[in-house]
């Protein structure tokens, strides 16, 4: 049963047996004065007693009336009177009170004892006179008449009065049973108000525990909610928005700090129940009033019509305030407020940055984009004038590499300068890559003389620099396009002035070109060029020749140089100098580099287990980031031990991104292969890279070694670079090696590897025996 019903319940017992008790206590009163009456009517056996007595005295006067008679008897006249005189005291008493009743209930009681006293009225005068002879036999006479009277007197009273009695203690008995019965009721009624009040202590006490974890909880609860309530104040304290909540009467219920600090609001301003009219009234005049009013006048209409909504508001102060408005469902509003002007100069700024070079501030290539194909409408819709340039610094990353980064951006920045000021202010230059430049040349009423402003460029360019203090010279090469068919886009434009320069280099550098179709022809050449190389892996044209590599010391061939070859069904051999460039460009490179080096892995298996081989791997598998995974599993899937693989990379995979190439070249080498360094001495930073990674191998370019007379300054430069290589461990190898003087030399110099036709070309496969150890020693073709 629930506590509240077992209580209920209780209560109703209680309340019952209270009644009980209450009306058995009246009914024991009640008892009580019954009995008293009973008991009262016990005294009427007095009455009995009263007429036996006035019988016994009557008795008792005759008695001593006819002893008075006899002479010598001893009674006299006074013993007679006093009996006279008691008997009329017991009559007295038979006509008084409770007795006259009682007399009244005999039969002629009271005719009796009326008779008796007038009879003893008349008699009174004879006792004066007892002496004379015949009046006491008189009186006892007149007495005597009255014996079967009070006879009859006396047993019907005591009759009345047994009866009184049989009856008065049978209602006794009843009485006796009643209050006996009504007291084990009021004992019963005590018991069960006893049990009754253990039983309501008990539901009291359970109910107290009740009560108890009741306050508990809502202690709890109230601590939470206290909790609650300071944090939900540190958030509105810490938050960086402005906030106030305003009810549907329009008065302040919530805000905070922010929304004060944003808007001048003091806090004797900011208090609950004020408008926000009467916010607006007390600011004042300042500026951060003047933005409350122009946030409010924008808020107004959503108040009015109960919506919400986003806004920014560019204040007077030059702050923008982001406001988000919200109505609320009972009719109020809350609204936010961010000052978001360092957001936005972020945004301008990086808008600003999407298009526009961070170093020169000129438009970048995706502005430039943006304005070629704008220019582009324009030109097909009203053949307006349109041409493009395309910029390249000659010498510029000799300068960069000798002088470092930071003068050559120096540089750049001068570059971008004398460029911007050759041209009119409604061109558009552009830089869109290291040192590479395009020009957006526009003109709505007549053709531009293209030829002059190349010219211009060129030579502005080409002015010496002073760059900390320093002087520097570089070179401009420029090709140029023009919008002639409509049907020219922006890519066609591009691609044409990109090929106008690369004329311009290759014919001299420091000057110009315009496109012309025959270039074009190069342009669809080199697209046939792509989709057939597209096509050279699937359809198996691609082959791997092999050129040995000889011991300097031992003069017998240590290892092999992998050297890829494409036999171009209609072209015949493609070197690999024209279509690797091409495979980088299309992103075949990687597919094509995997290939090698698994041809190349399985080849040397077949070789003596002293015989190494060389693949050269491009910067664009560097870029992958699967190079590491490639050469691990041509190195599984051949069985080939690692430190029999040497990599061979150009300092141009260094240039790109050093840090990521360094390690991953770290990677190649915990894999236990060697790396190579290739064409050494052709960029301006090779001794620099050496000291970045610990090479296994330094290749000197046989650039230096075809040029090795005595006169010659490659001479020095070939010693310096074996001695280095001496001195720091490390195996060089000489490349194109084509004579036998130049291969005594090297060995007089200490080269410890040496590599060209003299030892041998680079044959297939199958051209190459190592069986013989003549072979071996003089190179294994002869071709
Ligand atoms: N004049 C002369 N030339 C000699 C002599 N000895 C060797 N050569 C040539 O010099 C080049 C040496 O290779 P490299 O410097 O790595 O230069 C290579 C290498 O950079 C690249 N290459 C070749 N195969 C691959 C390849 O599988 N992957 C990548 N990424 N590049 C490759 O193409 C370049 C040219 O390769 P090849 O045409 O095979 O040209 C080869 C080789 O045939 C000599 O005594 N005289």
């Amino acid at each position: 049963m629930r506590p509240a019903m077992s209580m209920r319940l209780v209560q109703l017992l209680l309340a019952g047996t209270v009644v009980c008790f209450v009306v058995a206590t009246g009914y024991i009163s009640y008892l009580i004065v019954e009995r008293q009456q009973a008991l009262r009517q016990v005294s009427s056996y007095n009455t009995t007693w009263a007429v036996n007595q006035a019988l016994v005295e009557f008795t008792r006067l005759e008695q001593r009336v006819a002893a008075f008679a006899v002479p010598g008897s001893g009674i006299d006249e006074d013993e007679v009177a006093l009996r006279f005189e008691i008997l009329l005291n017991r009559l007295d008493i038979l006509q008084r009170g409770e007795t006259v009743e009682f007399i009244k209930q005999i039969s002629d009681g009271h005719q009796i004892v009326r008779r008796l006293r007038e009879m003893l009225g008349s008699a009174e005068p004879m006792l004066s006179q007892l002496r004379q002879p015949g009046v006491a036999v008189d009186l006892g006479r007149m007495l005597s008449s009255f014996d079967p009277a009070l006879a009859l007197l006396a047993s019907t009273a005591a009759q009345n009065g047994a009866e009184r009695v049989a009856e008065d203690q049978k209602a006794l008995l009843r009485l006796h049973y009643v209050f006996t019965g009504v007291a084990a009721g009021l004992i019963v009624c005590g018991v069960a108000l006893i049990l009754l009040l253990l039983w309501n202590n008990r539901l009291l006490g359970r109910a107290h525990a009740e009560l108890h974890g009741l306050a508990d909880d809502l202690r709890a609860t109230s601590a939470a909610l206290q909790t609650q309530n300071h944090r939900f104040r540190a958030a509105l304290g810490n938050m960086s928005q402005g906030l106030c909540m305003f009810d549907t009467q329009g008065h302040l219920v919530v805000w905070n700090e922010r929304f004060g600090e944003m808007f001048g609001l003091s806090y004797a301003v900011l208090k609950p129940g004020v408008s926000l009219d009467e916010l607006i009234l007390e600011a004042g005049e300042g500026d951060s009033s003047a933005s409350l009013r122009l946030v409010h006048s924008q808020q107004q209409g959503l108040i009015r019509d109960h919506r919400s909504s986003v806004f920014v508001q560019e204040c007077t102060d030059g702050r923008a305030i982001s406001v988000t408005h919200a109505a609320l469902g009972d009719g109020g509003w809350i609204a936010t407020y961010e000052d978001i002007t360092d957001l936005r100069r972020v945004e301008h700024q990086i808008i600003h940055m999407a298009h526009f070079d961070s170093l020169t501030d000129l438009a970048n290539r995706v502005l430039f984009g943006e304005k070629l194909d704008q220019a582009l409408s324009r030109a097909r819709q009203d053949q307006s004038f349109l041409a493009i340039m395309c910029l390249d610094l000659d010498r510029f990353k000799d300068v960069n590499d000798t002088l470092g980064h930071q003068r050559g951006d120096e540089l750049l920045k001068c570059v971008a300068d004398r460029l911007r000021h050759n041209v009119r202010d409604k061109d558009l230059v552009a830089r869109v890559g290291g040192d590479e430049f395009t020009l957006l040349l526009l003109s709505s009423d007549e053709p531009r003389d293209l030829d002059a402003i190349a010219s211009r460029l060129i030579e502005a360019v080409s002015a010496p620099y002073e760059i900390d203090g320093q002087e520097v010279l570089i070179g401009l090469s420029i090709g140029i396009a023009e919008f002639k068919a409509s049907s020219d886009d922006a890519d066609v434009l591009l691609k044409q002035a990109d090929l106008a320069l690369y004329e311009a280099k290759t014919s001299g550098k420091r000057t110009f070109r315009f496109f012309e179709p025959q270039m074009d022809d190069q342009l669809q050449a080199r697209k046939g060029l792509e989709a057939d190389l597209r096509k050279a892996l699937p359809n198996n044209e691609l082959d791997v020749f092999y050129q040995p590599v000889m011991h300097a010391v031992r003069e017998e061939v240590c290892g092999f140089e992998a050297l890829i070859r494409w036999r171009h069904p209609t072209r015949g051999m493609i070197p690999p100098d024209e279509f690797i460039p091409v495979a980088e460009d299309i992103g075949l490179i990687v597919n094509i580099g995997d290939w090698v080096l698994r041809q190349a892995c399985e080849q040397a298996t077949r070789w003596p287990t002293d015989i190494r081989i060389a693949v050269n791997l491009s910067p664009a598998q560097f870029r992958s980031q699967a190079l590491v995974q490639a050469v691990v599993n041509a190195l599984a899937a051949t069985g080939l031990c690692a430190n029999r693989l040497e990599l061979e990379i150009t300092e141009s995979v260094l240039l790109e991104d050093s840090e990521h190439t360094l390690t991953i070249l770290h990677q190649l080498r915990e894999l236990g292969v060697r790396v190579a360094l290739d064409d050494f001495g052709t960029g301006y930073s090779s001794l620099s890279y050496l000291r970045s990674f610990p090479f296994d191998k330094i290749k000197i370019d046989q650039s230096f070694i075809r040029d090795m007379s005595e006169n010659s300054h490659h001479l020095p430069i070939v010693e310096l670079v074996i001695a280095l290589g001496r001195d720091l461990g490390v195996t060089t190898t000489a490349e194109g090696v084509e004579t036998e003087d130049q291969f005594r030399k090297l060995q007089a110099l200490g080269c410890t590897e040496l590599q060209g036709y003299f030892f041998g070309r680079p044959a297939p496969a199958s051209k190459i025996r190592l069986s013989d150890g003549k072979t071996r020693r003089r190179g294994p073709t002869a071709a």
